[in-house]
C-alpha cells in the first residue's frame, strides 16, 4: 500500500497508519468460536452475564455473545486511560458504570485487549466488592510483554507481540475501530 494514497478506512489519522496485517478476518473467526465453545463448556447449566467494556470491545463481544450457547445477558461498562494515544496514562476512568446489580451472578468482563493490565485489574477490583457469584475475564488480545500488573485472564483469543495494535474494534485517536482485520499501527514516515 503506498502510503501518501491511503484509501477510505485504511487513511492515515494523526500520523499513523495501519501499516502491516497481524491478524486475518478468518483467524479472527476462528478465535471467536473457540473462545464461545470454551465458555459455553465451563458454565454449563449456568447463566451468565457478559459485561462488555466499552469502546473497543463492542464488536469481539457482539460476535463471542453468538458464539454462546447458554442463557447470557450483556450489559455495559466504559472506561478510559489511553486517551486516544497509544501507551496508558496510567489512570483508569469509569465513564460508564453498570445499570444493574451483579450480585451471585456469574460475570464475564469481556474486553478487546489487556496490555498493561492496568484497567482490567481496577475493574476486577471494583466488582469483586459487588459479590458476584464468579468473575471472570475474557480478553480477544492479550499483550503480556507490556505488564505492568499481576494479571492472568482466564479466556484469551489470541497473544500479540509489542505493536500498538488496531481494528476489530480496537482504536487510534478513535479511528480504525471499523477495520475487519487486526493491523500494527506505525507512523507514516516522511
Ligand atoms: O491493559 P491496559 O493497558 O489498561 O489497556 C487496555 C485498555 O485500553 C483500551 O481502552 P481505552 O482506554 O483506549 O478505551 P477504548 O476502549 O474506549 O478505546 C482497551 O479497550 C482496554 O480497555
Ligand atoms: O495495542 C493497542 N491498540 C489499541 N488500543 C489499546 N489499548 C491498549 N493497548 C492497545
Amino acid at each position: 500500500m503506498t502510503q501518501s494514497r491511503l484509501p477510505g478506512k485504511f487513511s492515515e489519522i494523526g500520523g499513523m497508519y495501519p501499516a502491516h496485517l497481524l491478524i486475518s478476518q478468518d483467524e479472527l473467526t476462528a478465535m471467536v468460536q473457540r473462545l464461545g465453545k470454551q465458555i459455553t463448556e465451563d458454565y454449563c447449566g449456568k447463566q451468565i452475564l457478559l459485561v462488555s467494556i466499552l469502546k473497543g470491545s463492542f464488536i469481539f463481544c457482539s460476535d463471542l455473545v453468538r458464539a454462546i450457547d447458554l442463557p447470557t445477558t450483556v450489559e455495559f461498562m466504559a472506561c478510559s486511560s489511553y486517551g486516544g494515544g497509544t501507551s496508558s496514562s496510567g489512570k483508569v476512568k469509569i465513564i460508564k458504570d453498570l445499570d444493574c446489580d451483579i450480585k451471585d451472578k456469574h460475570v464475564i468482563l469481556v474486553e478487546d485487549i489487556v496490555d498493561t493490565g492496568l484497567t482490567l485489574s481496577k475493574l476486577k477490583e471494583v466488582l469483586s466488592l459487588r459479590h458476584p457469584a464468579s468473575l471472570k475475564i475474557c480478553t480477544a488480545f492479550d499483550k503480556p510483554v507490556k505488564r505492568k500488573v499481576e494479571l492472568h485472564p482466564e479466556y484469551v483469543g489470541i497473544e500479540v507481540p509489542d505493536e500498538f495494535i488496531i481494528g476489530y474494534g480496537l482504536d487510534y485517536q478513535n479511528y480504525y475501530r471499523n477495520l475487519s482485520e487486526i493491523y500494527a499501527a506505525r507512523p507514516v514516515e516522511n
